[in-house]
């Protein structure tokens, strides 16, 4: 297939490719989606995005260009007022390379209306965590997306995320709960089948892949101790990303 994910991941990926939730039954998630890094200028000639033909989709790559600029500037704001809730400085995570411009991913998802039999009980996206720092999702207000506020008690909870006209959801990811020792716990979720096509997006924020992540000094104390080991960045989402394409 013609602009298939490659090694960068970027490009389309086709339904049941991704198993977000390496323990599900199924062969993988029924969505289907199509990834788009940062787009390249002068500074990135090596841009791995794959870009639909222009004469079809003239206007795709100023778009994407615009939504990853847009989303940047929210998250980076975001962040800065979690850096203050932390005693930190409001630029602390762009200052120690948290921010990465280069590794930032859009994911388009779209989940599919009907469904075959032998997906009875499959999911759009199985449960997982987002890996990085932190994630932007919007959602064409289709039902589906359920989250588990306490991923460690059994049997687990789920609720819907009741979609909101003209807002973002935010997401914590496994990174900043690593830094945070667990004050911001990154979010179990899920996207069961409603019966119903739906579209999101999803901007992902991930350090720089060389930046070691480990716990905080303001997140730390003898009595609450670091419950990760430091992990560089680039290694947790490799792992994390093996998991998933298995
Ligand atoms: O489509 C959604 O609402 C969620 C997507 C998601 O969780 C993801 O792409 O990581
Ligand atoms: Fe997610």
């Amino acid at each position: 297939m013609l602009l298939q994910r490659n090694s960068s991941h970027r490009g389309y990926t086709p339904p049941y490719a991704e198993k977000l939730d390496a323990s599900s039954e199924f062969q993988g998630d029924l969505k289907e989606s199509f990834y788009i890094g940062a787009v390249g200028d002068v500074d990135m000639p090596n841009d791995p995005n794959q870009w639909p033909p222009k004469e079809r989709f003239p206007s795709w790559k100023n778009t994407m260009k615009l939504y990853h600029e847009a989303a940047l500037a929210a998250a980076k704001k975001i962040l800065s007022l979690i850096a203050l809730s932390l005693d930190l400085e409001a630029e602390f995570f762009q200052n120690i390379g948290a921010v990465n411009c280069s590794s930032e991913v859009i994911r388009l998802l779209h989940y599919p209306g009907e469904l075959n039999e032998s997906d009875n009980g499959n999911y759009g996206a199985s449960a997982h965590s987002d890996y990085g720092m932190i994630t932007l999702l919007v959602t064409d207000g289709t039902p589906g997306l359920q989250i588990c506020r306490e991923k460690d008690r059994h049997p687990q909870l789920w609720e819907d995320v009741h979609h909101v006209d003209g807002t973002l959801i935010v997401n914590i990811g496994d990174l900043l709960e690593r830094w945070t020792n667990c004050a911001f716990r990154s979010t179990l979720h899920r996207v069961v089948a409603v019966g119903r096509e739906r579209y999101s997006a999803a901007y992902f924020l991930d350090p720089r892949p060389d930046l070691v992540v480990q716990c905080l000094e303001s997140c730390c104390c003898e009595a609450y101790p670091p419950r990760f080991l430091p992990i560089t960045a680039g290694d947790y989402l490799k792992e994390r990303l093996s998991a998933t394409y298995k």
